[in-house]
């Protein structure tokens, strides 16, 4: 995957496109996007309507399980390729590919990247500029390697270690799709957006529905960039070749864009090595239960000087059995900037906290599934004053402030990683303090409490599960 010559490698793939029987539109053209680090990208030479074809793939080009399986040395090897999750495998049939000298992909395999900046490449010191972002313990370099020695390791391929196995696996993880497998009834619409993903792991996400798909590198359609909410193309696969069409009128110059997904920056960042501004607003933090359960466990001061007392390890694991049985325990509680799709602190989250704070009393009538006394003011007030603390803690776990970060990133001395790297610890901060200011708005209003709806929800909650059917208590356990 040498990347010798930027622009014969590019015009050694257009011809090879064109030998699959690529088609493409005289209205676009590959461009060098280097100087803005893009890589490479595709542009509009002429104006394009909405819904314009802008090239298509036949399925015999994509390089994938199906297509690659048959050429493999012996039926065992085909046996133990295709028991391995989707990610692997395919990651396993590229290192192959890559090795061969006479691939069929050769000159697809040539322009893919020698290296991406994707988080698994970082090092410690790199990695630190993260601070307490948990999308660190997200990198799964470990996990890859695990999963290397117990699948590739044991075929005995010559020429394959772990950190081959990094470097395509972050390709796969940034550049393939999940498309249908096979071809979906007439009139179904089906798109898919970049890239492949996969219920077996987090190396690649899951695209959310029963339909069988196949992990699938696909000439071309990969060499999309995306910014955020600025795609105007999607890949659809209802035909037997797949197509790239465009979501809406494009002029003459302007780049096209795939949708890589609404992810928040530390993920952009994770999968892709890169971010742009234009993702923020789908930044999270997130607070571990784990965080919650000891907080409890070690009890509260209150503002009016009264406290929450301790709980015990068992009181805490029976408050969280019970959430665990209503559905809304999580390992971690992702909190996200407000939008017409939702608050800032999740209902499940608000919940949680609400539970742990029951008296006995209640606790075993929610248990018998008896209803339970009126939800009193002051038990909002003490939920949002407890979240408000819980925050403020997971805040102080970064070690540096907003306004900390805001003055470091003006200095012209930082690292390209490390500019990155402190956008997203301080997008996150952004958001700790949104939820801050939201719990801290609890004090004002008995109402956030999901039982009954109430005019402060949004009026459309699309991505939200419904709201927890909560009873609620007469007593909390303040004293
Ligand atoms: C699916 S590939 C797109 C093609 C890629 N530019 C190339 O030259 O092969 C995804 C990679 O492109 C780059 N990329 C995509 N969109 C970008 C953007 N808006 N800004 C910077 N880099 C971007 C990142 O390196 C990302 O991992």
């Amino acid at each position: 995957m040498a990347q010798d010559s930027f622009h014969e490698t590019t015009s050694d793939f257009l011809s090879w496109l064109q030998e699959k029987g690529v088609q493409l539109s005289p209205n676009i053209a590959v461009h060098d996007f280097r100087q803005e680090g893009r890589g490479r990208g595709v542009i509009a030479i002429a104006d394009i309507q909405e819904d314009e074809v802008l090239f298509s793939i036949p399925r015999s080009a994509v390089l994938n399980l199906n297509n690659t399986i048959s050429a493999l040395p012996t039926e065992a090897m085909q046996e133990t390729i295709s028991a391995m999750p989707s990610w692997l495998a395919l990651t396993t049939l590229m290192m192959i590919e890559s090795l061969r000298g006479d691939s069929n992909w050769a000159s697809y395999l040539t322009i893919l990247p020698e290296k991406l900046d994707s988080l698994i490449f970082w090092n410690t010191e790199d990695l630190a500029h993260l601070q307490a972002s948990t999308v660190v313990q997200k990198i799964g370099r470990d996990k890859a390697g695990e999963m290397f020695a117990q699948y590739v390791a044991p075929l005995g391929l010559a020429n394959y270690d772990t950190g081959l196995l990094h470097r395509v696996a972050s390709i796969i993880m940034a550049y393939a799709f999940d498309i249908p497998e096979e071809k979906p009834n007439d009139g179904a619409n089906e798109t898919t957006s970049a890239n492949g993903e996969d219920e077996d792991d987090d190396l690649v996400l899951d695209n959310g529905d029963d339909e069988k798909t196949i992990l699938s590198m696909i000439p071309l359609a990969d060499m999309l960039n995306a910014d955020a909410d600025r795609n105007n193309a999607r890949l659809c696969c209802d035909h037997e070749d797949l197509e790239m069409r465009s979501i809406k009128p494009i002029t003459s110059g302007e780049e096209i864009f795939n949708d890589y997904g609404q992810l928040p920056r530390s993920d952009l960042l994770r999968r892709y090595g890169f971010i742009t501004e234009q993702y923020a607003p789908y930044d999270v933090a997130e607070i571990s239960t784990e965080s919650i359960k000891s907080a409890f466990e070690t009890g509260f001061s209150l503002s009016n000087g009264s406290c929450v007392e301790p709980l015990s390890k068992l009181e805490v694991e029976s408050r969280c059995d019970l959430a665990d049985r209503e559905g809304f325990l999580e390992d971690s509680y992702d909190l996200a900037h407000p939008s017409p799709d939702g608050l800032s602190i999740p209902d499940e989250l608000v919940a949680l906290v609400y539970l742990l704070l029951l008296n006995d009393e209640n606790l075993d009538s929610i248990k018998n599934g008896n209803p339970i006394s009126s939800r009193s003011k002051i038990a909002t007030e003490l939920v949002g004053q407890l979240l408000t603390q819980l925050l403020q803690r997971r805040a102080v776990e970064y070690g540096t402030t907003i306004e900390d970060d805001k003055i470091t990133l003006q200095q012209a001395t930082l690292s390209d990683r490390a500019q990155k790297a402190i956008q997203v610890r301080l997008g996150e901060k952004k958001v700790l303090k949104g939820a801050i200011d939201e719990a801290n708005t609890f004090a004002a209003s008995n109402k956030r409490l999901r039982g009954n709806a109430t005019s402060q929800e949004p009026a459309a909650n699309k991505k939200r599960k419904p709201p927890i059917k909560f009873q609620t208590m007469k007593k909390n356990r303040t004293t």
